[in-house]
């Protein structure tokens, strides 16, 4: 007999018809082994630190179990092959599920997403019996609305979502824009419980009076300081302030970012009630899961730079593959033109932008994400949240002129405990980025060449953007520095070092200073020195050394 019941989602409840998310692995079974179900090196997260404040901060559990997520969550997160929460899960599922509001800061591809997406689903699963939509009004209705910066990361928000919500009831529908807005509309008619979106796309929607927020309970900013800096504040203000949506303290506010800078905090206490502050040492952006090299280039060798760094990485790739390489630049045009000269040189590579299509931008990133095009040029739109499982390598051909934008950018590799490889190629252009870049790369246990530590003591070089705030950590609750309580903080927390293995590893590169580097994988930690074996060993950047003096002096 089909499972048909009445939700107040607006629409009838599928279950028995849902298409399984999972596809063929969703069946749950027995995890054997974490490590290698996972994918996740745990030890990385067993020493890292946590700071929280505000009143009454609810205690951390160390499994999902500990928490009353529901029985149909809880079988989604076996299927997802998650054994334990991360620390940033640790921490913020019990303080949201306790109905506070939140403003977390953990490091980059460490679980954030499910980290509110658990507790609304769980919140909505538990209230469905008691929600009272408006009836006989034409509208659609949602109970959480989830906002993202980018379409691909409203996108991938949707898919997970998608996938802990399964079999629970709970029904999640993405609205951005670039795509038909008629045909978003329709599917928002067919019931929504959480709407993921972009908040142009949701914007529109509100003008034309097709989506009311008044039943909106959670609210949850990813990417949060991005949300709420100038491009995008005026329109989260529209969404938040100047809709139907119920205030603070009536609605549950969430946001959450690997950084968070302290103006923006102050913004964002705004938008909050009473709530807690979750920082999370960095594991998986600028740390030592991810190796960080920064070298010298001029602008016009820059390319051929890039090409010696590809063959070596092909040389050394499994069976002469082509690791996944994400190529950040600073303009349209600019990856344009290095994507076609890359690919006119034999390396395939595709290219995701502003000024491309939704349609070849989704293109773009699902022939990255195969393989068939393994080098990815993009401008900051694919900088931050992206989960691209595989991504070796992150070159900085153009460095941000924002060290956050660096530390999002680099954390497309080194995701969930795995380790990564991230290159920047520092010019005197970037002279604004050398006390900040030198800084991170030191708190994150990183050599740092000699030439860049001039630069960065530099008392003229000294004003760069550097909007860090919370030393460890990605920020620090800006409550407390108005306190006088807190600030800056020293060392000791990385001082385990050594974690995992490095992927990948160059060898043979024409021209430069780098060792030939046997099975690709060479171990690398703090101290030990010898992140590519061979020649590359205990001075990175040595082969760089001249050039760079000569520059320098
Ligand atoms: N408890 C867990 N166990 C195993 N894997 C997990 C767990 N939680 C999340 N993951 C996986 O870790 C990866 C990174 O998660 P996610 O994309 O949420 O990171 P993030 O913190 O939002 O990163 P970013 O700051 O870059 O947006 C995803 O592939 C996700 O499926």
């Amino acid at each position: 007999m089909a499972l048909l019941i009445f939700t107040l989602s607006g629409g009838w409840d599928r279950r028995d018809t849902e298409t399984n998310p999972f596809g063929n692995d969703g069946n749950v079974e027995p995890v054997a082994d974490e490590q290698e179900n996972t994918g996740i090196n745990f030890e990385a997260y067993e020493d890292i630190p946590i700071e929280t404040s505000g009143d009454n901060v609810p205690p951390p559990v160390n499994t999902f179990a500990e928490i009353d997520l529901g029985e149909a969550l809880n079988l989604n997160i076996q299927r997802c092959k998650y054994v334990k929460p991360t620390p940033v899960q640790r921490n913020a599922i019990p303080i949201l599920a306790a109905g506070r509001d939140l403003m977390a800061c953990a490091q980059t591809g460490s679980g954030k997403t499910a980290a509110f997406c658990f507790p609304i689903i769980s919140g909505i699963m538990k209230e469905q019996q008691h929600v009272e939509r408006p009836r006989g009004v034409r509208g659609v209705y949602p109970l959480a609305v989830i906002l993202s910066p980018t379409r691909e990361l409203a996108c991938q928000i949707h898919d997970e979502a998608r996938k802990f919500s399964y079999q629970t009831g709970v029904k999640v529908v993405v609205a951005y824009g670039g795509t038909p807005v008629n045909q978003q509309i329709r599917e928002l008619e067919r019931g929504v419980d959480i709407l993921v979106a972009t908040p142009g796309r949701l914007n529109d929607l509100l003008e034309r009076g097709r989506v009311s927020l008044q039943m909106v309970k959670y609210l949850a900013l990813d990417e949060a300081d991005r949300m709420l800096d100038m491009g995008f504040e005026p329109q989260i203000r529209k969404i938040v302030q100047q809709m139907d949506m119920p205030p603070p303290g009536v609605r549950q506010t969430m946001l959450f970012s690997a950084t968070f800078p302290r103006e923006i905090q102050r913004l964002a206490s705004d938008f909050l009630s009473n709530y807690i502050f979750l920082a999370v040492g960095r594991v998986g952006s600028s740390t030592d899961l991810i190796v960080q090299r920064v070298e010298f280039v001029h602008d016009s060798d820059k390319r051929s730079h890039l090409m010696d760094l590809l063959h070596a990485q092909r040389e050394n790739g499994n069976q002469g593959k082509q690791a996944l390489t994400l190529v950040f630049v600073e303009t349209k045009k600019g990856a344009d033109s290095l994507e076609n000269w890359l690919c006119m040189n034999g390396f395939p590579a595709t290219t995701i932008h502003g000024d491309r299509s939704q349609q070849e931008r989704e293109v773009a990133l699902r022939s990255f994400k195969t393989g068939r095009t393994p080098i990815l040029v993009a401008t900051d739109v694919a900088a931050r949240g992206l989960d691209i499982p595989h991504v070796a390598h992150v070159v900085n051909f153009d460095l941000p002129n924002d060290i956050d934008d660096y530390v999002h950018r680099i954390g497309r590799t080194g995701r969930a405990g795995n380790s990564g490889l991230a290159t920047a190629f520092f010019n005197d252009n970037n002279t604004s980025m050398a006390k900040p870049l030198a800084e991170l790369m030191q708190e994150a246990n990183q050599e740092v060449p000699d030439w860049l530590s001039r630069y960065a003591s530099r008392a003229s070089f000294g004003g760069g953007k550097n909007r860090r705030s919370g030393g460890r950590f990605g920020g620090r609750d800006f409550r407390r520095e108005s306190f006088g309580q807190g600030g800056g903080g020293g060392g000791g927390y990385y001082g385990g070092g050594g974690y995992g293995a490095m992927p990948g590893g160059y060898g043979n590169v024409p021209g430069g200073g780098y060792g030939a580097v046997p099975g690709g994988y060479v171990p690398y930690g703090r101290g030990g020195g010898a992140y590519y074996g061979g020649g590359y060993g205990t001075v990175p950047n040595q082969g760089y050394g001249p050039g760079v003096a000569s520059a320098w002096d």
